[in-house]
């Protein structure tokens, strides 16, 4: 049967994520990997996958059902999502949480205009961590929810740190208070701020001539990112970079304490522990291109979050599969 076409439009930790979930979903085909690099320099897992310049991509929407946008939330997506949404049927996971609202507005328009569906913030965070923050503050209206991540590498607050100029190269990695969490998990449901919860560490490779005090105040004073924590940057060599933070991994959990009727305490939890966040992050918006693919073919427009796709549209079984193996 017919398989779903899917495109790459940026190659990063999440392009190359999304090639290998690709493959991993029989009902699906990648048709090719749009860089705003010569696509000679961009080499893929698979070598036999097609990569095109960035401006050719116009001449691919007859050939691509969902088009998945890896770009960085810092600067890349919010002209990319409205852009490319005009033309396909886009799944993002666009993360800076206080420009949502925004971005949802812009790629709205844009997909209502070209008669598009594009899912925005789709991946763990938000995306799965939203969905159980919602699930919590429904089913148990009295009670408090947290968020917990890490200790893990942000790919959102790293491309954000790769962003500042004077970066050559960079990651950031999140660690959860301990005594925070504790007091959470006491069941004591604390008032925390921000900054009581996560601290931010950065390694920066500094660029040729840059200054060092410059680079550090950029970092830690940038809104949305990292100015409502406590943040540490380390400078260190490329050598260190390569050698000692190749590996992506996190995770964390989202806890709802809450108590009903006759005052019994209930408590719901949802875990991830990831050993490649890029990849985990991947497979979450390779599962909501098949719901993009289904809403856009029911004659859905236009944006929409995790909190309008009906989960059945992730699974490749039919509803009745769904009602007779999972239900
Ligand atoms: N909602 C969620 O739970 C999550 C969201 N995210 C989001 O995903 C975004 C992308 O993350 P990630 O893939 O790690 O970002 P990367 O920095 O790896 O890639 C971002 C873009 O940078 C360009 N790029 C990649 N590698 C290079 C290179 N070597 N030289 C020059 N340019 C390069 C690519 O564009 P091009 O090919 O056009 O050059 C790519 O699309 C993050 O900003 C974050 O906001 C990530 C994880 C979880
Ligand atoms: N969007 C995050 C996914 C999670 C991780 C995170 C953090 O460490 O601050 N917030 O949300 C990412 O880019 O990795």
């Amino acid at each position: 049967s017919k398989k779903i076409r899917i495109g790459i439009a940026g190659y990063g930790n999440l392009g190359r994520g999304v090639e290998s979930a690709v493959a991993q979903n029989a009902d699906m085909e990648l048709v090719g990997v749009f860089s705003r690099r010569p696509p000679a320099s961009v080499s893929l897992l698979d070598a036999s996958v097609p990569v095109y310049p960035w401006d050719d991509i116009e001449n691919f929407r007859d050939a691509i059902d969902v088009l998945i946008l890896c770009g960085g939330s810092r600067t890349d997506l919010p002209e990319q999502g409205p852009a490319l949404a005009r033309a396909f049927t886009t799944v993002d996971s666009f993360d800076t949480h206080a420009r949502i609202p925004e971005y949802y507005a812009a790629v709205d328009a844009a997909a209502q205009a070209g008669g598009n569906v594009a899912l925005i913030s789709v991946g763990w965070d938000p995306g799965l961590f939203s969905l159980n923050r919602l699930f919590g503050e429904a089913i148990l209206p009295e009670g408090a929810t947290y968020t917990f991540w890490g200790k893990g590498l942000s790919q959102g607050h790293s491309d954000a740190v790769r962003r500042v100029p004077g970066v050559k190269g960079g990651v950031q990695y999140t660690v959860p208070v301990p005594q925070a969490v504790q007091r959470v998990r006491d069941g004591e449901q604390p008032v925390l701020s921000t900054r009581e919860k996560h601290k931010r560490e950065c390694f920066v490779v500094l660029a040729e001539g840059a200054d060092q005090a410059q680079v550090r105040d950029a970092i830690v004073t940038m809104p949305d990112y990292f100015a409502d924590y406590d943040t540490t940057v380390t400078f260190i060599s490329e050598e260190t970079l390569r050698r000692e933070h190749n590996a992506m991994p996190h995770g964390g959990f989202v806890i709802r304490s809450g108590t009903t009727g006759t005052g019994n305490k209930q408590i719901m939890e949802y875990a991830l522990a990831l050993d490649s966040n890029p990849e985990f992050t991947s497979s979450v918006l390779v599962a909501y291109a098949r719901a993009a693919y289904r809403l856009k073919q029911a004659g859905e427009r236009g944006a929409r979050s995790v909190f309008d796709v009906a989960p059945g549209l992730l699974s490749p079984k039919s509803a009745a599969e769904l009602r007779k193996e999972l239900l």
